[in-house]
């Protein structure tokens, strides 16, 4: 299969990596744009450029949008489709039945990943589920997730943005290690990669314990975990993260 990208940006330069790295690596046909991004991905074997984005279309049915959510109305304006093309979009917050007017007659399905897709190990989260897509990338190596309601998938656009928020709290805990032991800060910040990994190794083997239950767990009376869960707790420190949460929640639920 010839899978067609118009808009190559950092989100579909990794998908395509990850891809192609994978043991079932397809045929790449890339629109012209961001000419330092297609170039890099030039140099892999199975990927080409077309002339433009209509080039593009007429040469894959599988088409992944990459393109900013500003930028859709253009995009669509500029490419004839057909019944036959079936278009994957990585468009945060632009809802379904939006995409579908402004592609028909194409079959659009939304797409959510991370820059991690360029890595084994990561997943891609679709809606509405398509038994296809869903083979293609999981042959591709991808976790793959599914979701029967949009405001389900647009929580996994913001398990994306969760993910950004511990790298920054990963970022200033790498560094109170770093300043108060004289390790380095990649030490420390291999340090709480392992114990990420741990925490997603303990989510994943005991699904049916909730994660709270697993915290005390670790943290039983008397120990500096406990401690530490009390401490964190007194001050609500997950307040803020959930209040964020819900907030963009909402928002996304009342989008146009
Ligand atoms: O924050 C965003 O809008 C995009 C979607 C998921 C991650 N980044």
């Amino acid at each position: 299969m010839r899978i067609g990208v118009l808009g190559v940006g950092a989100l579909t330069e990794a998908i395509v990596r990850g891809v192609q790295k994978s043991k079932s690596p397809y045929r790449w046909c890339l629109s012209p744009r961001s000419a330092f991004r297609v170039e890099r991905l030039l140099s892999l074997p199975q990927v080409s450029v077309a002339a433009d984005n209509q080039a593009v279309v007429d040469q894959c049915s599988t088409v992944i949008i990459g393109v900013r959510p500003n930028d859709l109305q253009a995009l669509a304006a500029q490419i004839k489709l057909t019944p036959d093309h079936h278009l994957i979009c990585v468009a945060a917050g632009v809802e379904l039945k939006t995409l579908q007017a402004l592609f028909y007659p194409a079959k659009v399905t939304r797409m959510m990943a991370s820059i991690a897709a360029e890595y084994p190990g990561a997943s891609v989260f679709f809606f509405p589920s398509d038994a296809a897509l869903s083979t293609c990338f999981s042959n591709a190596g991808f976790g793959v997730q599914s979701f029967s309601t949009e405001a389900q998938f647009e929580a996994s656009m913001l398990s994306v943005c969760v993910n950004a928020w511990w790298l920054d709290q990963i970022q200033a805990l790498a560094q109170a290690f770093s300043d108060e032991t004289g390790m380095s800060l990649v030490d420390a910040v291999e340090l709480l990669a392992r114990a990420q990994q741990e925490s997603a190794t303990l989510l994943k083997q005991r699904r049916s314990t909730a994660p709270s239950v697993l915290a005390r767990e670790i943290g039983t009376p008397g120990t500096f975990t406990a401690r530490g869960l009390y401490h964190l707790k007194e001050r609500q420190a997950e307040k803020p993260w959930v209040d964020i949460l819900s907030e963009l929640l909402k928002e996304l639920k009342s989008m146009p």
